[in-house]
């Protein structure tokens, strides 16, 4: 594959040491082009979001590129993200192979497959130190939609990374086949945003005549390459739910797998283990809350369960049966954040749908809006939101006409909106109207039940139930401080299941993001001694320098108590 394309480069008339084309495309048809992928962006930046924390102190650099080469959008390691500027891996770069000779996303492209370039492979000598991983995306009808990609510096690179950029492929192929089928009104969108979760499900929808319309990788892995236009044969393990159209009729049938595949019903509130005081409090006024209308402001670090959360008092209100909507304001590139949220008429920019698109907002009329990472919101979108909350109307791009809504909003953030309504970057009016009820997740480093909690995921975990953990990898677990919290435990314990290969979990198979944080927390932790004399310090000041009541506080007897006290070198002042 790699000699095919830099035979290809040859026959262009490169020579490894020409110098890299370095254009950009101008803004306008940047813009031009984010407007046209405008699903494909969101898929992709609401899949690299997840990927956010992994990147950071990775070196590393996620894109998105059209089926011409142009990358649309990126994520990458702050640290690394001038660097990669300088290197064109940014929006408006072409790569091309004719641009930029043997390259990941140029072969990607090219072959239709998924591929690594490492170092020399690279056919420029410039673009050598570079390491790249990258997977071509396809639309559900099967044609090429772009690719994604991950780089790094050659001493960056893990050779996990192509199996990463395949699994993100294909979870967006997954959640580009939902959104065609929520186009054709296959089933309900409250239903459809439930699928969109799940990432490696096969999917595929018939027609009447059970006669496969599209299908996605994991289905076409099962029922082969060319499976659509054929007639579906029940398989085992497939279940297939017929949907009702508006008019009643039964017309077109969802494939999923088995039990275990099928749609998952949104969180509850029996969903949150942990018994740490500071979790059960917050849990216990979200359901308080779950009772009522109010919008709810759910605050907390990454990954400790504010979607969770708003899941299940969504699922413990009175509007369970309607849809629950989730939106990452930080996903939707600013372009686009007004359609998405209001939705959009026939032709109301290039790349729009001609039938027009309904938006977030609508979608959740009588149910549930939950506004995810709000602080990253922009202030014109914040603006906007701002008139749908006083005036319980949306206004689609492109239209004059309102359409009145009834949504219940439940907004969530990591960032200080305080902090934010000082830098003027968050409407003080907005946040007052999401504030509602505000609940603070707490962090997993301040929770006092991390291995019980792990316990539960384990439990969770297909083919897990019966794994246990060692009283060093317990250890282990309370010691480290958890940037990623939940989300990153649940990541930890999956891979050690798999490498603790049947046997109970020890600290070797907990592999942590960074062991550096590790490091820098177990430096946080004091030693014994240093607390054993603030404790003496602590209780002869309570104690005005009684020695008999200090040492009956620190229960310990007085003997002991002098003697701590000439070890310390403490004295009365
Ligand atoms: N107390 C809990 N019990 C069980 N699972 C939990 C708990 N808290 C979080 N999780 C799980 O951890 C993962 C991350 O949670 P969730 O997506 O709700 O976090 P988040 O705060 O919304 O993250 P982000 O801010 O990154 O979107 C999910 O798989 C969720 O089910």
């Amino acid at each position: 594959m790699i000699q095919r394309s830099w035979n290809r480069c040859y026959s262009f008339g490169f020579t490894p040491m020409d110098a890299v084309e370095d254009e950009l495309l101008p803004d306008r048809q940047v813009l031009e082009l984010l407007q046209e992928n405008h699903a494909l962006l969101c898929h992709v930046a609401a899949v690299f979001e997840k990927l956010t924390p992994s990147l950071r102190k990775s070196g590393q650099i996620a894109l998105l590129v059209d089926r011409q080469g142009v990358v649309l959008h990126t994520r990458s390691d702050p640290d690394f993200d001038s660097q990669a500027k300088k290197l064109h891996l940014r929006v408006g770069a072409n790569w091309h192979e004719k641009k930029k000779g043997t390259n990941a996303m140029g072969v990607a492209l090219e072959e239709k497959m998924s591929v690594r370039i490492h170092g020399e492979q690279h056919f420029f000598v410039q673009n050598r130190f570079l390491t790249c991983a990258a997977s071509p995306l396809f639309t559900p009808a099967g044609e090429l939609a772009g690719a994604i990609n991950i780089s790094a510096t050659r001493d960056q690179f893990h050779p996990f990374l192509s199996s990463l950029v395949q699994f993100i492929a294909e979870s967006v192929q997954n959640r580009l086949l939902l959104e065609e089928v929520k186009h054709e009104h296959l089933i309900t969108l409250k239903e459809l945003e439930h699928t969109f979760n799940r990432l490696h499900t096969p999917l595929l929808t018939l027609d009447g005549d059970n006669r496969i319309i599209r299908a996605n990788q994991a289905a076409r892995r099962i029922l082969g390459k060319d499976c659509v236009g054929k007639e579906f044969r029940e398989k085992k393990g497939f279940v297939i739910e017929s949907i009702v159209d508006h008019t009643r009729k039964i017309w077109r049938s969802v494939a999923v797998l088995t039990k275990d595949t099928a749609r998952q019903p949104l969180h509850t509130f029996d969903r949150i283990a942990g018994s740490c005081p500071s979790l059960q409090s917050a849990k216990a006024l979200a359901q308080k809350v779950a009772e009522t209308d109010l919008s709810v402001l759910l605050l907390g670090e990454t990954g400790t369960g504010k979607e969770l959360f708003a899941q299940s008092i969504h699922s413990a209100s009175l509007r369970a049966r309607h849809p629950f909507i989730a939106v990452n304001c930080s996903a939707i590139p600013e372009t686009i954040i007004e359609s998405e949220l209001f939705g959009y008429e026939g032709g109301a920019f290039t790349g729009a749908k001609a039938e027009g698109n309904i938006g977030k907002i609508e979608a959740a009329h009588q149910g549930t809006l939950f506004l995810d990472e709000i602080g990253d919101m922009s202030l014109r979108a914040q603006a906007a939101l701002l008139r749908v909350l006083q005036e319980k109307v949306v206004t689609p791009v492109g239209s004059v006409k309102s359409k009145p809504v009834d949504v219940r909003i439940i907004a969530a953030t990591n960032k200080d909106l305080r902090e934010e309504i000082k830098a003027n970057r968050f409407r003080a009016d907005l946040y007052y109207r999401l504030k509602g009820i505000q609940i603070t997740l707490p962090p997993l480093r301040k929770r006092s039940d991390v291995v019980e909690l792990a316990e539960h995921l384990l439990g969770t975990m297909s083919g897990s139930a019966a794994i246990t953990l060692s009283a060093e990898a317990q250890t282990k677990l309370r010691a480290y401080s958890w940037p990623g919290n939940v989300r990153e435990l649940y990541s930890v314990l999956n891979q050690a299941v798999f490498l603790a290969e049947g046997n109970p979990i020890g600290p070797e198979h907990l592999q942590f993001e960074t062991e550096e944080r590790e490091e820098e927390h177990q430096q946080k932790v004091p030693s014994l001694p240093v607390l054993e004399k603030e404790a003496i310090e602590q209780s002869l000041r309570l104690a005005r320098w009684n020695i008999s009541k200090a040492a009956r506080m620190l229960q310990i007897s007085r003997n002991t108590l002098y003697r701590k006290m000439q070890e310390y070198k403490i004295f009365q002042p």
